[in-house]
């Protein structure tokens, strides 16, 4: 039987902490190599999805650098689906290459731009909760305000303080159709990127809006959607842990839904970055009664060969 894992990568197996895109491409080839051994030799499907925050973000600040007349500021769902082709195209380099290297080159990569449907009327746009772009210090958020007003900051999980952009819940994927028929032994899709495009219906179609969808809710319906046996959120701690930064943290291994809805409701996991995860895990466990794992990219040996990480059960 052949196990099928929808596997989402966190910024940190794009972005480390030089933003070019020689170190992008660097860092997403060192990814694919780590997740070679989870398909080779183990009648393993993966199919891809990826964040975009810190890329996005980055984008935006790129473009208004720039004279706005001569060379206008691309909205944000446009952003999204600029970084969307941005990440794929370099993930469709770095996995061909790691698959060919391991004598799997008959496995097509295949990136695609897709849309995801959110509500309009979702209470997300008002207050913005998405962390997208570089880390600020105190001075440097104080700095932005001045020409940005209208922007939010929010601290991020002590690292600094980062933009945050509204982030409405996926309801759907508009090309789930498409979605669903790509995936094979033979093709390793890498699809949603950035939660997907995000977009809402109109009378005569959909709409592109401000706004930056979380790629872990999105992650969670795509693994429901094509009917996946696993859903794996890579990032940069091999646990999620509570506590989390204290000296009494204590790492989650094996745990079940009754056990991490009360960790959420103690406040133990951190808006914005490791809530999501854990939510979206927790989605997919109650939609399908399949267990998720959250861990990181260098942790990924160990849980193939002992399920370490923290695995979220019925
Ligand atoms: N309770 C927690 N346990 C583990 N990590 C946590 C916790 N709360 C916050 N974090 C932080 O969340 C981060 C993962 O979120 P984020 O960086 O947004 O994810 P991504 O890898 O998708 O970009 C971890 O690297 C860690 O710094
Ligand atoms: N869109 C999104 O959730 O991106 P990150 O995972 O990079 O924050």
């Amino acid at each position: 039987m052949v196990r099928r894992i929808l596997v989402a990568l966190g910024g940190n197996a794009i972005l480390t902490d030089d933003p070019t895109a020689k170190a992008q491409q660097l860092a997403l080839e060192k990814t694919a190599e780590l997740l070679i051994p989870l398909i080779k030799d183990n009648n393993v499907e993966i199919i891809v999805t990826h964040g975009n925050g810190p890329q996005v973000g980055n984008l935006l600040l790129q473009q208004l650098a720039t004279d706005s007349k001569k060379n206008p500021a691309m909205p944000l769902d446009t952003a999204v689906a600029m970084t969307q082709g941005q990440i794929g195209y370099w993930a469709l380099q770095a996995f061909t290459k790691a698959l060919k290297k391991n004598g799997m080159g008959q496995v097509d990569v295949l990136p695609v731009i897709t849309r995801t449907l959110v509500d309009k009327n979702d209470p997300a746009f008002e207050k913005p909760s998405k962390p997208i772009g570089p880390f600020y210090d105190k001075s440097g958020v104080n700095e932005l305000l001045k020409t940005y007003p209208e922007w939010t900051f929010v601290e991020d999980s002590g690292r600094g303080y980062r933009r945050v952009v509204p982030s409405p819940k996926p309801k759907g994927f508009i090309e789930s159709k498409a979605l669903a028929a790509m995936v094979s032994m033979t093709v390793l899709p890498i699809i949603s990127g950035g939660g997907g495009v995000p977009v809402v219906q109109t009378e005569d179609g959909y709409e592109g809006v401000e706004a930056v969808i979380d790629k872990d809710f999105s992650a969670a319906r795509l693994a429901e959607l094509i009917e996946a046996d696993d859903l794996l959120i890579l990032t940069a701690v091999d646990n999620v842990y509570v506590n989390f930064n204290k000296l009494d943290q204590q790492k989650l291994e094996i745990v079940t839904m009754a056990e991490i809805n009360n960790y959420i409701e103690q406040g133990q996991f951190a808006a914005g970055s490791m809530l999501p995860k854990v939510q979206a895990a927790i989605e997919f466990v109650a939609c399908t009664g399949h267990a998720a794992t959250i861990t990181s990219l260098d942790n990924l040996a160990s849980f193939l060969a002992t399920g370490s990480g923290t695995r979220i059960v019925p």
